[in-house]
């Protein structure tokens, strides 16, 4: 690889309760690459993106961000590298009686933003992701690929590094699919690495990608 590798994943095993979910999975991200996760569901996608942004711990082998073993990192560390990801997680919850607007400010106040930065960081995500008229908007007045949207927004307000996209179209229609692959393009043209799980083939127009195809079985991608 050409670029400068931000993510990898070296000889890592993964487990829950004992139980294996993959073995000896060897994968490299470049900075400002997009790239795509795909299997059969169960296969482990989410817990790469979850290893990824040191939710979980490997049961062996090494993870790597940024010359860093963050597999080693301990909590105050762990807690500065997911903030320096975005993670759009399958079901995004918004909190139901808070505008779409709280909601995306929400991280950006647990980052210890000052109130008004995190309002104005907010604002100018739900502008990224096309969505600045939904602010005043309660959660459950939203459709489906709207609200994929706000997660979207929620997950840039950060402004990330590295955005860790699960399953960022299931559930979505043809339209709406586009054009959050749309956006996720828009960010890695603008420098941001993305990495996209999906148990299905999903091809963005436009930008490169890189699929990555997962298998229980692990090995080197
Ligand atoms: N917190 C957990 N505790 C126990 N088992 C888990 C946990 N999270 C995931 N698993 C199991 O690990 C395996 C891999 O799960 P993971 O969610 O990473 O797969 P996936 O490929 O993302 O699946 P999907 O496409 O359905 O999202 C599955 O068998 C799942 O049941």
């Amino acid at each position: 690889m050409t670029e400068e590798t931000l993510l990898e994943l070296r000889n890592v095993t993964a487990a829950y309760d004992g139980r294996t979910v993959f073995e000896n999975l060897s994968l490299t991200v470049g900075r400002g690459e997009f790239v795509l996760l795909h299997g059969n569901t169960g296969c482990g996608k989410s817990t790469v993106l979850r290893l990824l942004a040191g939710l979980e711990r490997p049961a062996a082998g090494e993870i790597i961000v940024a010359g860093d073993r963050v597999d080693r990192f301990n909590e105050v560390q762990r807690r500065w590298l997911r903030r320096s990801m975005g993670l759009m997680v399958q079901e995004g919850l918004l909190l139901d009686d808070r505008s779409i607007h709280d909601n995306v400010m929400l991280p950006a106040l647990a980052a210890e933003e000052s109130f008004g930065e995190a309002r104005s960081r907010a604002l100018l995500a739900l502008e990224k992701c096309g969505i600045a008229e939904l602010a005043t908007q309660l959660p459950r007045h939203l459709s489906a690929g709207q609200r994929q949207l706000v997660n979207l927004a929620r997950a840039v307000v950060n402004r990330p590094v590295v955005i860790l996209a699960d399953e960022p179209v299931a559930h979505l229609d043809k339209s709406n699919a586009r054009t959050l692959l749309d956006l996720l393009g828009a960010f890695v043209e603008a420098g941001v690495t993305v990495v996209a799980a999906s148990h299905e083939r999903i091809a963005p127009q436009g930008v490169p990608f890189r699929e990555i195809p997962l298998s229980t079985r692990g090995g080197r991608v």
